[in-house]
């Protein structure tokens, strides 16, 4: 389990993480989310060792990291796939890190089969392509077969396949009972793979909750209606409801359920086009999260539209 208590990184005048206080349990992976310059990278090094704290303390396991003898054991992580020597090979790579942790050699070679990187292994590390790098950046995180897991924006660049291998990687290693923390600034990923988010913008807590939690943190679901008669639909739903106008023949209703406004619908006679729930997603969520708050809107529209074009 890792614990961030008060943490507190002052850069200059820049507060990049402001008093951060959550916890992130075993067996589980969660999200670290939050638009671009929120301050997660910033932690992670602080729980890292990396990065002295201002103020308060991170721990991982109930001791700080500097104060393992062989971190690798304790904790693996992967900040940044491209700060790996070019010039090495892979297996090079990681037979350096192996050596320093006091982990046997073998190791290398299995945590290699794990991340599926067997015919590279022995090509140098300059040839490989930014998904090779980021299975390589993985296999070191899991050299010393640790129980606590960091992941800086894992699935940044990587193609489909890169990204279903890499839920399919995450879901395995909570399933076995390791603390998985996972950062990234896209919403749409973080549904796919986490079990619970902390949410930072601005260094601070915006929440700290599951996806389940997150999602019920909406107004409730939200109804399509198509109808060639949306004044008298709009009439026949009353005004308890609160409803928009998507399109002249559409409504989006609030405040009921898709199998009541059929049934008023059939009760006044009016014809329906199309009758559906809007899923939500969990960046409707964050939108809806954080957009009471003033300090961060700008932010949060800058993420979404940035995870969007990516
Ligand atoms: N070494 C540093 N010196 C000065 N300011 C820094 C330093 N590292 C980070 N910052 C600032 O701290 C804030 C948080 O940055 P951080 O990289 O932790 O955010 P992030 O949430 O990881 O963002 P991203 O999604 O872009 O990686 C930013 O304003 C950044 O400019």
């Amino acid at each position: 389990m890792i614990r961030v208590s008060g943490l507190t990184k002052v850069y200059g005048g820049v507060r990049a993480v402001d008093d951060l206080t959550f916890d992130v349990e075993s067996g589980k992976v969660t999200g670290f989310l939050g638009p671009n310059g929120a301050g997660k990278s910033t932690t992670m090094r602080m729980v890292l060792g990396l990065d002295r704290p201002t103020a308060g303390s991170a721990s991982v396991s109930g001791r700080r990291y500097t104060d393992f003898p062989a971190p690798l054991r304790e904790v693996g992580a992967l900040l940044d796939a491209g700060a790996m020597h070019p010039g090495r090979t892979g297996r090079g790579h990681l037979r350096i890190g192996a050596r320093s942790n006091g982990i046997p050699l073998a190791r290398v070679d299995e945590v290699i089969a794990q991340v599926g990187l067997e015919k590279a292994a022995t090509r140098r590390v300059k040839g490989y392509s930014l998904g090779m790098r980021q299975r390589l950046g993985i296999a070191a995180a899991l050299l010393g077969d640790p129980p606590v897991l960091l992941f800086d924006e894992p699935v940044n660049g990587l193609d489909l396949d890169g990204v279903r291998w890499i839920r399919t990687l995450f879901r395995g290693f909570a399933d076995e009972g390791r603390t998985v923390l996972v950062s990234s600034h896209l919403m749409s990923e973080m549904q796919l793979i986490a079990d619970r988010v902390v949410v930072i913008g601005r260094g601070r807590l915006i929440t700290d909750t599951d996806i389940a939690g997150m999602l019920g943190g909406l107004s409730g679901p939200r109804v399509r209606v198509r109808t060639p008669r949306p004044e008298d639909m709009a009439g026949a739903l009353g005004s308890e409801v609160t409803m928009t106008r998507p399109g002249p023949d559409e409504l989006e209703v609030a405040g009921l359920r898709a199998s009541e406004i059929g049934d008023l619908a059939h009760a006044h006679g009016i014809p329906l086009h199309h009758l559906a729930e809007v899923e939500q997603s969990l960046e409707d969520a964050y939108l809806s999260l954080t957009e009471g708050s003033v300090e961060h809107v700008g932010h949060v529209s800058d993420a979404v539209s940035d995870g969007a074009r990516r």
